[in-house]
């Protein structure tokens, strides 16, 4: 075959040099002619199918990346969808929470005076009443009834009444030491717990509670009622039931009205 031109390098002169090989009709009776031009037909094909070959290749490509790039958008979604129910529970938890404590404390807090309730009060004797019997601990219990708490009500009305008997719990409340517990027992009638007392201790601190109870005043005109209360006080005695020693304090109580109020009666 004759053509004396250098051959090209790139692909496209490659074919051009070759077609003009096989156009030129120096070459037309040359043997190899036939053998050139099925070369360049294969070479065609091969080409063709190379290009089909990569077109599809691209096309898969490119899906799997869109396949990706979804699932990827969607588990982010996700994450930021179980992240907001997340934080939603967390608050719904941390409410539920508050709403638990505000139910198990009203539940224990006498509404009117915020003093411990008598469900409160015997829950406490319960416990002290353990604490007694397993390590031999003492208490006692004092049970106070404002005297003549009908005539407040009869002189300044029920409503004022009820002020009265919230700053008589204030009085009893702020008279005892952070164990002890004072609690509105039904009334007009309170119950003080004194955990690891003796008698004469609870005594001392029953009669500091009548004397703070003198000095109520009435909050609208700043006015001393002079409030007295009987008190009847007593030891938990070994290995009785806590009942027993509430009915010795009611009884003592009964007697300290009895004998003229304003006192202590000891059971
Ligand atoms: N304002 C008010 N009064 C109450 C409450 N609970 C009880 N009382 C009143 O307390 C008074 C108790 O009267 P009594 O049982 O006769 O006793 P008292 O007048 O205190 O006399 P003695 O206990 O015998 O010294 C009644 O008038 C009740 O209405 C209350 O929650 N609020």
């Amino acid at each position: 075959m004759s053509n004396h031109q250098p051959i090209p390098e790139d692909d496209a002169g490659q074919d051009a040099w070759l077609e003009t090989l096989i156009v030129d009709p120096a070459n037309s009776n040359n043997p190899l002619l036939p053998a050139l031009q099925l070369l360049c037909r294969r070479d065609r094909e091969h080409k063709k199918r190379l290009n089909r070959l990569l077109r599809i290749s691209d096309g898969y490509y490119a899906l799997a990346r869109a396949e990706t790039d979804s699932l990827l958008k969607h588990s982010n979604q996700q994450i930021r969808r179980l992240e907001k129910i997340s934080r939603i529970s967390d608050r719904y938890q941390q409410s539920l929470l508050e709403w638990n404590e505000q139910l198990r404390r009203a539940a224990l807090r006498d509404p009117l005076t915020g003093l411990a309730n008598r469900r409160m009060m015997i829950e406490r004797i319960e416990e002290e009443q353990e604490r007694a019997r397993r390590r031999h601990t003492d208490f006692t219990l004092a049970m106070l009834d404002v005297d003549y708490f009908k005539q407040i009500n009869d002189t300044y009305g029920h409503e004022l009444g009820d002020r009265v008997l919230c700053s008589i719990a204030d009085a009893i409340n702020s008279n005892l030491r952070n164990y002890d517990l004072g609690a509105r027992w039904g009334g007009e009638e309170f119950m003080i717990l004194l955990p690891h007392t003796g008698l004469t201790e609870a005594r001392d601190i029953c009669a500091r509670v009548q004397k703070a109870l003198a000095g109520v005043k009435l909050a609208q005109t700043g006015q001393t009622l002079n409030i007295t209360a009987s008190i009847g006080l007593t030891p938990y005695r070994g290995q009785e039931e806590y009942t027993q020693t509430i009915d010795r304090a009611d009884k003592a109580l009964l007697r300290a009205k009895r004998e003229g109020r304003d006192r202590i009666e000891v059971a």
